[in-house]
């Protein structure tokens, strides 16, 4: 087991939301034992005081961390997002504070790609409308509205990690799949690619949502883009909230344009359980409507709690950054019998002579070294002899620039 220069017991874990079991099973094979358990996210006050002592900190969508919270978490060095999105940290403010934030981009794709195809299935057979109806009593036996998914048409808007499984899963129904990305794809199976919005939306008998939360997707499907659906048309989205134009749904809705649609993302979305859910699309019985559990299996969350909390080990254990998405990416092989700083900084011109100057001056013998720069970080790690890690790392955290450095044993 590696050793890290604070003992392991003092190293603090503060994992929010809820996160699997898999994720503290993890840590505590790697010999973290200091956990800090919460089923819910926090407010920014709470947070702001929960995280003072915390070394690494655990979310999932919900917990929002500010660059007014990165900035009382003097003690935290990294971010576990136990989920893909990332939209709810400040990367820029992590990234200044020298905090390295790990996602499992990968995880709880196949979820959501299977909830996406059940969703376009059920609303195509206008079961929510049926389902509702059945249960206050009526009887609306009919073919009337319903229809096979089989030879209809499927727009997908964002063909990444989750519109490329939907794609797959829908050609293996016998769906027609097109697809609209920023970037030019590899088209899986039959699959085409089409360069304009609008000409996607109007080909399309289903269309759903997999882009990102970013500025230009927000509100990227309002009035405009729902009026050139299809008349009858299905929108599916469980990407985020901010995407949708969610008055301009519920307008689609009641004038009848749209046939139906399922929302699993939302503007504003309640801060936990127990909280109203507020949203003009509710009382629609044509519209699915689900609390954002589109990655929300157990096996999705059992390997996102084991993934996301094995690279924490590996930040804290040895000082690797790879898949972090705000950090500079460096794999580092294990150090025996040296020591390893690790020495995060402004990325300005200089620093790197600084840094070997600490060396050179004190006739240290750097057994390795390794420089990865990102944006305005940089992250240099260094293998040395035992003996001679202590003053470096004192001479290293006094070079202007420095953002943080810390010494694996
Ligand atoms: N509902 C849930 O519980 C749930 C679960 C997992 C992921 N998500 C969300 O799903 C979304 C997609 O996840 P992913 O893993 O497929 O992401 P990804 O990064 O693999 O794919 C996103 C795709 O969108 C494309 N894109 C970006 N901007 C675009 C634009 N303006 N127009 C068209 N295409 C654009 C990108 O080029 C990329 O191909 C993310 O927002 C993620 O947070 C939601
Ligand atoms: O970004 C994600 O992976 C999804 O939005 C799921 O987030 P959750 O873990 O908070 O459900």
């Amino acid at each position: 087991m590696a050793n890290t220069s604070l003992n392991k017991d003092k190293i603090k874990f503060l994992l929010l939301e809820g996160v699997h079991q898999s994720a503290i099973d993890t840590l505590k094979e790697a010999g973290y034992s200091n956990i800090e358990y919460l089923k819910t996210s926090l407010p920014e006050d709470q947070l702001i005081e929960k995280i003072k002592d915390a070394h690494f900190v655990g979310i999932r969508s919900r917990t929002q961390l500010t660059r007014r919270v990165f900035e009382s978490a003097e003690k935290l060095i990294a971010v576990g997002c136990f989920c893909i999105g990332t939209n709810q940290v400040d990367l820029d403010a992590a990234q200044e504070h020298g905090v390295v934030v790990f996602n499992a981009p990968y995880s709880n794709t196949r979820s959501v790609a299977e909830l996406v195809i059940a969703e376009a299935i059920l609303l195509l057979r206008r079961i929510p409308e049926k389902n509702f109806e059945t249960h206050r009593g009526g009887w609306g036996k009919s073919a009337a509205g319903s229809y096979e998914i089989r030879g209809k048409t499927l727009g997908i808007i964002g063909y990444g990690s989750i519109g490329t499984q939907v794609s797959v899963l829908a050609e293996g129904l016998g769906m027609k799949v097109c697809f609209y990305d920023v970037i030019t794809k590899l088209p899986l199976g039959n699959a085409t690619q089409i360069r304009d919005l609008n000409e996607l939306l109007g080909m399309s008998d289903i269309v759903s949502l997999h882009v990102p939360e970013l500025p230009a997707t927000k509100d990227m499907i309002g009035e405009k883009e729902l009026a050139a659906m299809k008349k009858g048309g299905i929108l599916l989205n469980a990407s985020r909230g901010t995407v949708v134009d969610i008055e301009a749904l519920a307008a689609a809705l009641e004038s009848g344009h749209l046939a139906g649609t399922a929302i699993d993302v939302f503007p504003v979305e309640p801060r936990g359980n127990g909280e109203e859910f507020v949203s003009p699309l509710r009382g629609h019985d044509n519209a699915i409507l689900t609390p954002h559990i589109g990655g929300s299996t157990q096996e999705a969350q059992e390997n996102i709690g084991t993934e996301v909390a094995e690279k924490l080990v590996k930040y804290s254990d040895n000082g690797t950054t790879i898949s972090s998405v705000n950090f500079p990416e460096v794999a580092l092989p294990s150090h025996t019998e040296t020591h390893r700083l690790l020495h995060v900084h402004n990325n300005i011109p200089g620093i790197l002579s600084e840094i070997n100057r600490v060396f050179s001056e004190n006739n240290i013998n750097i057994c390795g070294q390794f420089l990865q720069t990102k944006g305005n970080v940089g992250y240099v790690v260094v293998d040395i002899d035992a003996e001679y890690s202590e003053i470096a790392l004192e001479r290293l955290r006094q070079i202007e620039g420095t953002i943080r450095a810390r010494v694996l044993f």
